[in-house]
């Protein structure tokens, strides 16, 4: 037997859900380009989970749907007040409060389509109202209740802040959540589909999926490429800066990818929106300082920006805290992971690869007072 590290290039499973051919991303054949400029994030849900998109009257129905469930139980909202350490990641707090959701689920253990489908409406209606929800409690501030007349996405900015979001605020966030969206078989939703392949619960394969995409080298770079920018701090540190990294060898949060190589097309979507938003801010050194690394980085190691790169001064610009990031991320990628889910249970098998062993040959068991 031989083994790939990290899987690379190994073909584990079929999706009809997005596919990435010669750095072309596809969401059920449309491309990312023409669903980034055109789709509300609402619409994209559709596609991914019915593989077609909806008609004016299926949309209309699964926006109701969205909004009549983003209530969250009292109870995961009060268990955010009764942490013992300070400063939990969101990501951890997100983790453990849709674990618990499952608990407030009548349907948590029902195994069939119909059941399943209901669930995934209830998570993504949900998950958006938590991560807000927590923003907003662990800064001393009561939860803002979802707005039945708004999309999804300017819904999210409304419960976060309170205000009533600008049309640019709301268009450049449906269009991070749209990007975000899916992605074939990234970390995370490898992590969904081999949970739920165990014939484990919706919640379940979530919860585990949200984990995987806490970490730095996936969702967490968004977070990371932040801090990165406020360490440099100004436009004529960049050049130093990067040099320094990468003379010391160390990763540039927000550059490289596994599957990509000339580029990731969501990229420069976000860089557009980045220029906007930090010239409406009036800080435009985020934008201009994130040009400049990613002439640096690509100029000198030939290592382009993912999407974590400029969603990092996006979210900056629309005046969110850092570590909130991810969970937003988590937000628009739970559709993803809940059509996965949902396509891993039509058609289930148990994912059990095998492993190459490289430990010691056989050995003979010695009681623990003669060793
Ligand atoms: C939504 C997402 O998940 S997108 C990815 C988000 N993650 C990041 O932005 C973190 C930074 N990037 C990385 O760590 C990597 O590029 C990954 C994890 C995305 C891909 O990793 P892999 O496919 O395993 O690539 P790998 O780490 O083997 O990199 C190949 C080479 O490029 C280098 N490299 C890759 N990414 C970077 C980077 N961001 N900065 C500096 N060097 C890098 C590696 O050090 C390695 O160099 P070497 O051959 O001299 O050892
Ligand atoms: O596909 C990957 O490996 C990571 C990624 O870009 C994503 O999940 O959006």
């Amino acid at each position: 037997m031989t083994s790939s590290k990290g899987l690379e290039g190994v073909v584990a499973t079929q999706s009809a859900i997005s596919s990435i051919i010669d750095d072309t991303l596809t969401y059920v054949g449309y491309n990312i380009d023409d669903l980034a400029d055109n789709a509300s994030f609402e619409e994209v849900i559709y596609l991914l989970w019915h593989q077609r998109l909806p008609k004016a009257d299926e949309l209309a129905e699964l926006k109701q749907q969205l909004a009549d469930n983003m209530a969250v139980p009292q109870e995961v909202l009060d268990h955010f007040k009764t942490y013992p350490i300070k400063n939990v990641h969101p990501m951890a707090a997100l983790r453990t409060a849709v674990s618990m959701l499952g608990l407030f689920d009548e349907e948590a253990e029902e195994m069939n389509p119909e059941a399943n489908y209901r669930k995934a409406i209830r998570i993504q209606a949900k998950i958006s109202t938590i991560v807000t929800a927590f923003g907003r409690i662990r800064n001393g501030q009561e939860p803002v209740a979802p707005r039945t007349d708004y999309s999804y996405a300017a819904n999210f900015l409304y419960m976060l802040s309170g205000e009533e979001p600008a049309d640019i605020e709301v268009e450049a966030f449906n269009k991070a959540l749209v990007l975000h969206a899916d992605h074939e078989l990234n970390a995370s939703t490898f992590t969904a589909r081999v949970a739920v392949a165990t014939l484990s619960d919706v919640y379940s394969g979530i919860t585990a999926a949200i984990g995987a995409l806490k970490g730095p080298l996936h969702g967490g770079a968004n977070e990371q490429v932040m801090k990165t920018l406020t360490e440099i701090g100004s436009v004529e540190n960049v050049d130093a800066a990067v040099k320094e990294k990468l003379a010391n060898k160390e990763k540039i949060m927000g550059f490289g990818h596994r599957v990509y190589r000339k580029g990731d097309p969501r990229a420069k979507h976000l860089r557009e929106m980045s220029k906007k938003l930090t010239e409406i801010r009036g800080e435009e050194k985020w934008y201009e300082m994130s040009v400049r690394m990613e002439e640096l980085v690509t100029g000198q190691k030939d290592l382009p920006p993912n999407v974590d790169f400029y969603s990092a001064s996006v979210y900056h610009s629309l005046n969110i805290e850092h570590d909130l990031f991810t969970p937003i991320f988590a937000v628009s990628r739970a559709s993803g992971w809940l059509a996965h889910i949902l396509e891993q249970y039509a058609d289930n098998r148990l994912i059990r690869p095998r492993a190459e062993y490289i430990g010691p040959g056989m050995q003979t068991y010695v009681p623990v007072d003669e060793r």
